[in-house]
């Protein structure tokens, strides 16, 4: 009996102790290898401990799995894959996350003028091979733990992981191409922190309107993840810079966001976030959504909110007051361009700034202090008859602003100059030359300069000192593109900018428009043909300004027919000749704040002869010429 109990015992032993080994075995060999592969394979370049899920997640549309990948795993690997990762608590995920994910900031206050030029950009952990020289990023705020969301970088990335059994053309998820048939997934798992219910994004918003690169940045990263929504905690985007009214600061940012305000000022640049959500899949944030919950300010110093306005300043500091754009309308970004307060010659025109070229009869050089206070005006109000063109407070006199407007409004009543030989016409044509057609005879005026004795603050320099009003470029809702408004009143007769550009030969923006004439795009050339029938005029000599490419803020002013706010004068302060001039825009009324500032182009919307094609006019004007068809010729017009 004993013997057989003891026989019984050993047998139920030895089966017990070979059962335990089977098990030993298959808890320890079956399922680690598997998985240390596919996170060595399916890193997608920053995938955490999250990364089985993410491929989970990403796997079945858009994550580019290598196949062989797939052909070299073992097949339980593969079936073992989504029991392990359902068997991962989120909570475990989160803790192994460590750090939230976030944009990491650096405020631009230490940058130079000409590195502020570059705008903010949210430096992405994921994106870090892409970033470039100059690119800025704001301070890291501090966000709380309870963030689900995942600083990818956590994940112990080697360098292996990039190198050996991967092949060359498997990148970090960051660069990897788009996949055409891959669909934008925001509704994977239950345990995921993105919000499933916001408002969807619409087409004309974010992803579709940024600047190339930021698209191209952006399209890269959907290949492989959802939009996500910042969680309430996250760091607001640029959008804190300003309310359509130029207000500042973090009451701003809760009203802009809460008003579903869109871009604000931030360059061409998209500020996206990438994250890796529980559920692993890899989610960018895009600023311009109206599905950002920002409700709480982020706590920033002084000097970071004035590097914030920086970036959203579209004069980047050229101008003595900011200059910020808006757009209430849609998610467009401004267009690139190059701020220049002042012109810039392009490369042919001849344009002679020599002080020996002021003579005395130019110039006050006897004066001092302000010339408007003078009983007898000097020499340099010879140019508007005696009389200096500016009252005190540095706005227009009454009677010489409204000899101006007449001169735009009613050219017909005006002379006209007629060039033997138009520049115009030469350009088109070196034989067979058409009459000229005309150019109105301008006012102009002659500010006090370097060479009279004046003080800088002489009541007769006014163009030269630069923007003094507030002003913002904003999205028109007429669908005229960008336009300028002001955010202060001004009262009749004040200067507001004069146009800024590339100062370009005749010639030279001929050559330029016929090849831009086929874009469709907006036009921002001028003549400057103000004098142009007096003489015969060499090609070098017949200027014209392009704001297209550099440019300042009168870039943006849109035309209206007849009844503009501003009206356009010729400015002379360095040149004593009107070959080469300065155009300036004074208003022509008092004009209330917030109100579009406008000059009539002169365009005859009839003429179709002409290298760059007119536009369809939408100024609201109850004169409008587009509408009536009236035919009407003036100079010194914006170049169609
Ligand atoms: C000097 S730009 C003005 C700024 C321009 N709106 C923009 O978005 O950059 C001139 C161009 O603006 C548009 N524009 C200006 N005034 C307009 C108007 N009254 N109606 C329609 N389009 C207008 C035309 O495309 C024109 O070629």
């Amino acid at each position: 009996m004993l013997y057989l109990r003891r026989r019984r015992l050993r047998l139920w032993n030895r089966r017990r102790s070979e059962e335990d080994l089977e098990e030993e075995a298959l808890t320890h060999d079956e399922p680690e290898r598997p998985l240390k592969r596919l996170r060595l394979r399916g890193q997608g370049g920053q995938v955490s401990p999250s990364v089985n899920a993410c491929n989970q997640s990403l796997g079945g549309s858009s994550v580019k799995r290598p196949k062989v990948e797939e052909d070299e795993l073992p097949k339980t690997s593969f079936r073992q894959q989504p029991r392990e990762i359902k068997e991962t608590p989120q909570r475990s995920i989160v803790n192994k996350g460590k750090q939230p994910l976030l944009p990491q900031i650096e405020p631009l206050g230490k940058r130079s003028m000409s590195e502020r030029t570059a705008s903010i950009r949210i430096k992405e952990p994921m994106a870090e091979p892409m970033a470039e020289p100059g690119i800025a990023s704001l301070p890291k705020p501090k966000v709380p733990d309870t963030h689900v969301l995942i600083k990818p970088k956590d994940e112990p990335f080697t360098d292996d992981m990039f190198s050996s059994d991967v092949p060359d053309y498997e990148v970090p998820i960051a660069v990897i191409r788009p996949d055409p048939s891959s669909k934008v997934d925001s509704s994977v798992g239950n345990d995921t922190v993105e919000k499933q219910d916001g408002p969807e994004i619409p087409a004309s918003m974010g992803v579709g309107n940024r600047g190339d690169d930021a698209l191209a940045l952006t399209s890269e990263r959907e290949t492989n993840c959802t939009l996500a929504t910042i969680p309430e905690e996250s760091p607001p985007n640029v959008e804190i810079a300003s309310s359509p009214l130029g207000e500042e600061g973090p009451d701003v940012l809760e009203r802009s966001s809460a008003q579903g305000t869109l871009g604000i000022g931030d360059d061409e640049e998209t500020l996206c976030m990438p994250s890796c959500t529980t559920n692993g899949s890899v989610h960018v944030q895009c600023p311009s959504a109206v599905d950002v919950p920002l409700s709480r300010p982020m706590s920033l110093s002084s000097s970071d909110l004035m590097s914030i306005h920086d970036v959203n300043d579209i004069t980047k500091g050229e101008e003595r007051d900011r200059i910020l754009w808006v757009n209430e309308i849609n998610g467009e970004h401004l267009p690139p361009f190059k701020y220049i307060p002042q012109n810039l010659v392009f490369q042919n025109a001849s344009v002679n700034f020599a002080l020996s070229r002021i003579g005395d009869e130019d110039c006050c050089s006897s004066c001092l202090g302000d010339c408007l206070f003078l009983s007898t005006p000097c020499h340099c109000a010879n140019e508007t008859g005696g009389q200096f063109a500016y009252a005190k407070e540095g706005l227009l006199r009454e009677e010489f602003l409204e000899e101006c407007i007449s001169i735009t409004r009613d050219s017909q009543r005006h002379q006209n100059l007629y060039c033997r030989e138009c520049p115009l016409e030469r350009v088109r044509n070196d034989v067979c030359l058409e009459p000229c057609k005309g150019h109105l005879r301008r006012k102009f005026i002659k500010e006090c300069w370097s060479k009279c004795g004046c003080s800088k603050n002489c009541g007769n320099r006014v163009v030269q000192r630069g923007i003094t009003c507030k002003l913002q470029v904003f999205c028109t809702s007429e669908g005229k593109g960008w336009g300028l408004r002001t955010l202060e009143d001004l009262p009749k007769g004040a200067f507001v900018c004069e146009y800024a550009g590339e100062i370009l030969t005749n010639t030279e923006l001929y050559d330029r428009n016929l090849e831009n004439s086929k874009s469709g795009k907006p036009t921002y050339s001028i003549l400057l043909d103000a004098d142009w029938g007096s003489g015969d005029l060499k090609n070098e000599e017949a200027l014209c300004l392009d704001a297209t490419f550099f440019g300042n803020v009168a870039r943006f002013i849109n035309h209206r027919c007849l009844d503009a706010n501003l009206v356009e004068i010729p400015v002379k302060v360095e040149s004593p000749d009107r070959i080469y001039y300065h155009l300036a825009f004074f208003t022509t009324r008092v004009v209330t704040a917030l109100e579009e500032l406008t000059w009539d182009y002169g365009i005859n919307f009839d003429d179709h002869d002409q290298p760059v094609k007119g536009f369809c006019c939408r100024c609201g004007s109850k004169f409008c010429r587009n509408m009536k068809r009236s035919t009407r010729s003036r100079s010194a017009s914006i170049v169609r």
